[in-house]
């Protein structure tokens, strides 16, 4: 299959170009196309707005109207010869800015980031130099009064004493500023031919193809067989010039591949061979990961294997440079590189001929966007894949429940690894009753149990490594009982009630439910009930003082603020330099290290009582896989959970490794209250500086909300978020379900659109939401 950007033919007559205007207000207006320029849908293009001459993107190419008013003006320019946003990520554009209520702006916005719009931003790279010998005493100052943007790049070039800084680095709008210093002769501009490869320093080791398993071969005879027969009813065998209408795309697309295989099972393995197969068709194929700074192994693991073709493998992090991004995402454009692999945004990857999409750890929730747009990667990889068409694989150990209900109503079809793939077995879990070891310690917070500290002590003496596990997730807001566990749960919904000081009430955050905070635990009487809630410094604080001589490293948010932390510590401890590693959900992705035969869980409830329905959901997916940590080598892992909880199903269910039982009782208690995946759940969030006007907002939008609510849409009450304030501003929401997605984004947009807010409050939507905080 060839890509081809240019098939609309110029002997149709398409004159008239639809605009979308570049910035955030969302201005869209038709131009005249000049009669010899070749502007098709997903170009980038100059035009006159009122005196000026701006840029945008064209969304539509049509012919004129056949009587106008208005007198069309005319397109200037295009800013590159071709389309830079292919028809297929034009359409997802498009769906994701009607499902999710996020401007198209904002859409087109992440699918053309910033470093790919800026002009001048070729591989030559224009890099500036300070003249320090002719800035006079006292110009600095007076710049900074005068001209606040020259004084700045002035200050970074001394802070850069004789390197030359890219251009590229000062950020959008620089260009005047640096000209009328480069005319006061302050500085001096260059330019360099530089290729911009962002792991050059990287040495890779390659690998070769491993010989499967027989469940590895079932999974991989699949995808090759949807690969294959892609091949064949490709849109290249489709008769005549014509485009491929929608139908005939999705017909040809086969259904996604949900590949459940327990952690170590070769996932990996079978990914690798399956991109191999992508590539021999003479097709590309994009990686996602959740986040690919968690996930060195995995992109490791992929150069490896592909490292004689290295130049052809671009990896997109999020803290490339403007100019290495610009150099990666042509890169791709162009065909240059054939595997990407990124974290959520690179979804939009402009790859031509897609011929496979692999969704690693697909049930992760880093890859719903917290921002406008607030899409969900995995769901639009698979529209992705039904639009361009190609395979798609999704890929865990303990896929998402959404995930799942699709292959139980034939949307996706499942394709199984039960057994780790060096033929060991999985690791024996033991949960450790913790309200016992409270008895023992009397009062105290009990972080280490006997029991994971003999076990500590043993792997030390043999000389093995172990990893402590921390849940952070969750705010020390929930009640519990430390005498026997009881947590004070919603009657209605099946949440943790919210603790809320202010007016010493328990709240249920899904309905609204209230009631009194108790002084005595309801189940066993015990007056012993207390917020929960302890951190990683303390941890190791504890640690130190039971085994002095171990050697410790700590990973979570703080400690990893230095520039490769992380990846340092993941290097000392695989070459055994360190012997504990303790860390937060950043080491439950994808690791692996066969000398660690020692987890352990310290609290594996903390996750479960936070006022979210997917809580008891997460914490399954989180023990299954930082369990999965232990025992991955020679020798026999073992892995000890801590928990206050001892029988709840997400601890259970993960201690005998069977996600087919979990997702068994979780999905009913879905079906009983209308949760996902059983219909759809959108967040409206309002918030402000002043509480009383945040509050008051969502009070009228509730009631405009509750006018014409469709079938189908139910309404929740407005409350206040359970991070009630946050960066100074209080916090309310609306939560809204209903089984069907668009009466409900709808509804929302229509009522959003209709009311004016105050300046000083912000509305926002999340459809789908997976954050309830
Ligand atoms: N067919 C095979 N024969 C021998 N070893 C294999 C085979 N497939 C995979 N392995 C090895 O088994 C180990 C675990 O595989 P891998 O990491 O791919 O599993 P995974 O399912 O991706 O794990 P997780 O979900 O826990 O990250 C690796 O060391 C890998 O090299
Ligand atoms: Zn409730």
């Amino acid at each position: 299959m060839k890509f081809d950007f240019a098939y609309q033919t110029r002997s149709i007559p398409q004159v008239i170009a639809r605009v979308l205007i570049d910035g955030p207000s969302e201005l869209v207006f038709d131009y005249a196309i000049p009669a010899d320029l070749p502007v098709v849908e997903g170009c980038r293009v100059r035009v006159p707005i009122r005196q000026k001459t701006t840029s945008g993107t064209v969304l539509a190419v049509m012919p004129p109207p056949e009587q106008s008013e208005f007198a069309v003006r005319e397109l200037k320019s295009l800013i590159d010869p071709e389309p830079l946003i292919t028809p297929v990520l034009l359409k997802i554009a498009r769906w994701i800015s009607n499902y999710y209520g996020s401007s198209l702006e904002s859409v087109i916005r992440s699918i053309l980031p910033e470093a790919v719009r800026t002009e001048d931003n070729s591989a030559k790279t224009r890099r500036i130099a300070i003249a320090k010998e002719n800035i006079a005493v006292g110009e600095l100052a007076a710049l900074e009064k005068r001209a606040p943007k020259q004084y700045l790049i002035l200050t970074l070039l001394l802070a850069a004493e004789n390197r030359t800084l890219p251009t590229t680095d000062l950020g959008e709008g620089s260009a005047p500023s640096l000209k009328s210093l480069a005319t006061k002769g302050l500085i001096t501009i260059s330019t360099e031919e530089v290729r911009r490869d962002p792991e050059a320093a990287e040495t890779i080791v390659a690998s070769k193809p491993l010989l499967l398993n027989d469940q590895q071969q079932e999974a991989f005879d699949y995808i090759s067989k949807a690969l294959a027969t892609m091949e064949r009813d490709g849109i290249d065998d489709l008769p005549g010039d014509n485009p491929p209408s929608d139908h005939q795309k999705r017909e040809t697309a086969p259904k996604p591949f949900l590949l459940l295989g327990v952690t170590g099972s070769g996932k990996t393995e079978v990914y690798l061979q399956s991109a191999q197969a992508t590539l021999d068709l003479g097709k590309t194929v994009l990686v996602l990961v959740p986040e690919i700074a968690l996930t060195p192994q995995t992109v490791r693991r992929f150069k490896a294997r592909f490292s004689q073709l290295n130049d052809q493998v671009a990896v997109l992090h999020s803290n490339l440079s403007q100019g290495e991004r610009f150099d990666e995402w042509h890169r791709i454009r162009t065909g240059k590189a054939r595997i990407v692999i990124g974290a959520r945004s690179a979804v939009f990857a402009p790859l031509p001929d897609l011929g496979l999409i692999i969704v690693d750890e697909e049930h992760e929730s880093s890859y719903k966007q917290e921002n406008p747009p607030r899409y969900h990667a995995r769901d639009v990889s698979v529209l992705r894949a039904a639009f361009e068409p190609c395979v798609i694989v999704l890929g865990s150990a303990t896929p998402s429940l959404e995930s799942w209900q699709n292959t139980l109503t034939g949307k996706y079809q499942v394709l199984r690894l039960d057994k780790r793939a060096d033929a060991h077995s999985m690791p024996l879990v033991r949960v450790i009753d913790m309200r016992l070891e409270a008895q023992k310690q009397k009062g105290q917070v009990a972080i280490l149990s006997d029991r994971l500290r003999n076990a500590l002590e043993q792997r030390l003496a043999k000389g093995e490594q172990s990893i402590l596990f921390l849940n952070r997730r969750g705010f020390a807001r929930s009640l519990q009982c430390h005498s026997c566990g009881h947590v004070c749960t919603c009657p209605h919904c099946a949440v943790a009630l919210t603790y809320h000081r202010t007016d010493e009430r328990l709240v249920c955050h899904v309905c609204g439910h209230q009631s009194i905070v108790p002084r005595k635990c309801p189940e066993c009487k015990n007056p012993g009930i207390a917020l929960q809630g302890y951190g990683t410094q303390k941890v190791e604080e504890v640690l130190r003082k039971v085994l002095p001589e171990a050697r410790f490293a700590r990973i979570d948010a703080d400690a990893m603020r230095r520039k490769n932390a992380l990846r340092d510590i993941l290097k000392n401890f695989k070459s055994h330099k360190i012997d504990i590693l303790i860390g937060t959900q950043m080491i439950a992705k994808g690791l692996h290290f066969p000398n660690v035969t020692l987890v352990g869980i310290l609290n594996a409830d903390l996750g479960l009582h936070i006022p979210d329905f997917r809580a008891g959901e997460r914490t399954f997916q989180l023990i299954t896989q930082v369990a999965g940590r232990a025992g991955r080598g020679e020798l026999e892992g073992e892995v000890i959970v801590q928990t206050f909880t001892p029988h709840s199903p997400s601890i259970q269910f993960a201690r005998k490794h069977d996600f087919d039982g979990y997702a068994e009782q979780e999905m009913e208690m879905r079906r009983q209250f209308h949760f996902p995946p059983f219909g759809h759940c959108g967040v409206l969030t309002a918030r402000s500086t002043h509480e009383r006007r945040a509050e008051f907002t969502l009070q009228t939008l509730h009631l405009r909300l509750k006018e014409r609510l469709p079938e189908g849409v139910t309404l929740g009450e407005v409350l206040p978020s359970p991070l009630i304030r946050s960066h100074d501003q209080f916090r309310f929401q609306i939560t809204l379900r209903s089984h069907k997605a668009r009466p409900l984004t709808n509804h929302v947009q229509t009522i959003l659109q209709k009311t004016t807010l105050p300046e000083d409050v912000t509305v926002v939507f999340d459809m789908d939401a997976y954050n309830f905080s």
